[in-house]
């Protein structure tokens, strides 16, 4: 029978296998850890706010509450007897006793969920404030290792998770099971010992059965689980990127995509649905087995010889003890069961995804907390720089499962021989050797990559190359050069994004590894190619660049001059509510070029020391540039700002101090824009190819 229901899995297990074989995942997820028991609470209790006034309530609530519990079926046993006995004065006597102590019980009770729910909200919102401060705390190579979706995730159910499990409630609830558990054996124990022994063997059991389906269960929810992450991913994907898909017309391809994950989520949904419908049906079937054997021996055994009613009462209070002999055998069976893994699986591995946040530490140390006032003055040096981008653990994690499924292809080959071999006894070698594959993909694999450790498959090339230079305070400087040449990479090094793999970058002679990124950040003023704007209005995101909010009205009004975005935004027929007209999420109800007025703007309230613009103005049309172009030029001409430029057209550079030209991420060419073009070198073929371009486009027009 047990070999029948272990091949019924088997067969469930490689038609599963052979279904998902198709199943091309985009995303590769990383490894979960699930802690253990001991880990988890050790955890766990760090985030506890320990309120004694609280913990002294509680504990006299559930030591009340257990002794209730304890003393209850005892009372009742006490009142039929009286009632036989005709014992009437000890009846009342014995009433009132059971009503006063359920009457106080349910006022502590009600007393109780307040206190519990206080305790509950307070442990969320500690625990909401350090995981959101651990993740502030992280550098820019753990956001490109990790999807923003499954934090945020981890983030809202983390929290409720670890407050959940720390309300005192919890902790006590589980030690008043512990002792109501205990007095309704002591109950039966007291009817009859012989009762206890059929009653313990019976529920084990019946429990032992029901434990290999929820194993069952288990392990299909947990895949359903690691599919519903790849969803939540694409689903994530989509959205993002909604607008491309209305570009090319692809809703039909996306909805198929999404329509076939489906499917194969409702078959795994179905397949735990007929599961779970059978263990209900076992369960009931047991427990009432359970209640069937009891009652025979209560009427074999001392119904013979005690009165009817007393009988009648036993029965009761068994049916309810039955429901807490069922609970001690399942946990028993679990814990001594070789599956720790599965006991209380799903808030461990909530504890396990938070435990592995706080546990990664941040390459780069992200203070949050710097004076504002203690900024560089603006100079800067690159000495000997060289640098490639280290692995990330999204391409770690795909190699990683290109060498997994090789193996599994090996095994499958061994296993189909295996097969062919023994055709008679199919069934159980099946069996065997798909819980060998399952085995083999989970242990330790000695050829998976490790990140941090050299390999030849991850050999990323270097993108910056001994490279020197100097920018003086005050200084206007761009790099040119081909895409992909590093120019972006440099300013990452210079905002210490990453560490360089050897030389020193130095900011008034400090080097930057050695002092605060708080002081480097406030320092810098940086505006992308595409900024991304705070859904809220204008001038709040002009204002974000002000830390204490030390601004005043014209403050906001000479950035808004200096940026070009008085020009639009006082238009009042198109921003009738001005600087406090919203922007829209990502800060879509803007053109590209406003946009990135609005966030050259919120660099210059953050009066950095440098400021950096990254292609910054090529999202406008000529007049705009133009425009912001002469703001640029006054700026650098006041010369208490060093400016960096990248830029790819030249005509925004050419009143630049110097310009360095980049190959490869090497500097190839230095000098003014005049200097540089007497050289008659690259520079001087990349204006004219630009020049040549640029009148080949008007010839056309
Ligand atoms: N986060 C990253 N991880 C790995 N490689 C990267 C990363 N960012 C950039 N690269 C690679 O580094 C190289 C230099 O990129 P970089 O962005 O510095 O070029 P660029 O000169 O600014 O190009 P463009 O003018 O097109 O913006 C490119 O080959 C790019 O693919």
């Amino acid at each position: 029978m047990l070999d029948k229901i272990k091949s019924f899995f088997s067969q469930n297990k490689k038609n599963y296998e052979r279904k998902n074989e198709n199943n091309n995942q985009t995303h590769v997820k990383e490894e979960e850890y699930v802690p253990s028991v001991f880990e988890t609470l050790k955890f766990n209790i760090q985030f506890l706010k320990i309120d004694y006034l609280n913990i002294v309530f509680r504990n006299i609530y559930y030591m009340y509450d257990s002794y209730v519990r304890v003393i209850s079926p005892f009372i009742l046993l006490e009142v039929k007897n009286a009632i036989i006995e005709s014992d009437f004065q000890n009846m009342k006597y014995q009433i009132v006793k059971f009503m006063i102590l359920q009457f106080i019980s349910q006022i502590l009770s009600f007393l109780d969920t307040k206190v519990n729910y206080n305790q509950y909200q307070e442990t969320e919102q500690q625990v909401q404030k350090s995981i959101l401060e651990n993740i502030f705390s992280k550098d820019v190579q753990f956001f490109e290792d990790h999807k923003i979706t499954q934090l945020a995730d981890t983030l809202k159910q983390g929290c409720s998770y670890i407050a959940n499990e720390l309300s005192y409630g919890q902790i006590f609830q589980k030690f008043n099971l512990a002792i109501t558990m205990i007095s309704r054996m002591y109950f039966i124990y007291y009817l009859s010992p012989y009762l206890l022994i059929n009653f313990l063997v019976t529920c084990f059991f019946s429990q032992a059965i029901i434990f290999l389906l929820i194993l069952k269960i288990e392990k299909l929810q947990e895949k359903q689980s690691k599919k519903n992450d790849v969803f939540d991913f694409i689903i994530d994907d989509i959205l993002n990127n909604i607008a491309v898909i209305k570009t090319f017309g692809t809703e039909l391809k996306e909805s198929n995509r999404i329509k076939n994950m489906i499917l194969k989520s409702e078959e795994e949904s179905r397949q735990i649905n007929d599961l779970q419908q059978v263990s209900h049906l076992m369960r009931y079937a047991s427990s009432e087995i359970v209640n069937v054997c009891l009652i025979l021996q209560i009427f074999f055994q001392i119904g013979l010889s005690a009165p009817i009613n007393q009988v009648a009462q036993s029965i009761t209070d068994i049916f309810q003890a039955n429901h807490y002999g069922f609970k001690l055998a399942n946990e028993i069976i679990r814990l001594i069961s070789n599956k720790p893994e599965n006991y209380y699986l799903d808030g461990k591995k909530q504890a396990g995804k938070i435990m592995q946040l706080f546990k990664q530490q941040s390459g780069i140390p992200q203070d949050i907390y710097y004076d504002e006032k203690d900024k560089f003055s603006g100079e800067i040096i690159f000495d000997n720089v060289t640098f490639k981008y280290p692995v990330s653990k999204d391409s770690l994690a795909k190699a990683n499962q290109k060498l997994q499924q090789e193996d599994k292809f090996i095994e499958k080959k061994e296993q189909d021989q295996l097969l062919s071999k023994e055709q008679d006894d199919s069934q159980n070698s099946s069996d065997q050797d798909s819980d060998l594959s399952d085995q083999n993909l989970q242990k330790e694999n000695p050829k998976l990559l490790e990140l941090n450790k050299s390999n030849s498959a991850f050999e990323r090339e270097y993108i910056i190359n001994n490279l020197s230079f100097k920018i003086k305070q005050g200084q206007y400087v761009a790099f040119v050069g081909k895409s992909g040449c590093g120019k972006s990479t440099i300013i990452k090094l210079l905002q210490r994004n990453y560490d360089v793999n050897s030389g020193s970058i130095l900011l008034d002679n400090q080097n930057i590894r050695d002092c605060s990124i708080g002081k480097l950040r406030r320092s810098i003023g940086f505006v992308s190619q595409e900024p991304s704007l705070f859904d809220n209005d204008i001038e709040y995101n002009i204002t974000y660049g002000s830390i204490d909010s030390d601004y005043t009205e014209e403050d906001i009004q000479k950035v808004c001059e200096m940026s070009g975005i008085s020009e639009f935004v006082n238009d009042k027929n198109r921003f009738p509510k001005g600087l406090k007209t919203l922007v829209g999420s990502k800060g879509m109800k803007l053109s590209g070029g406003q946009k990135q007025r609005i966030a050259i703007a919120r660099a210059l309230m953050k009066k950095p020391k440098i400021l950096i613009l990254d292609e910054a103005t090529s999202s406008l049309d000529a007049e705009s540039e133009n425009q912001v172009q002469q703001q640029i030029d006054k700026l650098a001409q006041k010369g208490d700002l060093t400016l960096i430029v990248v830029a790819h057209r030249l005509s925004t550079i050419v009143k630049s101090d110097k310009i360095f030209l980049l190959k490869h991420g090497e500097i190839k060419e230095e000098g003014t824009h005049q200097e540089l073009l007497s050289k008659n070198g690259l520079y001087k073929k990349l204006v004219h190819h630009q020049i040549h371009f640029q009148e080949k486009l008007k010839l056309q027009i």
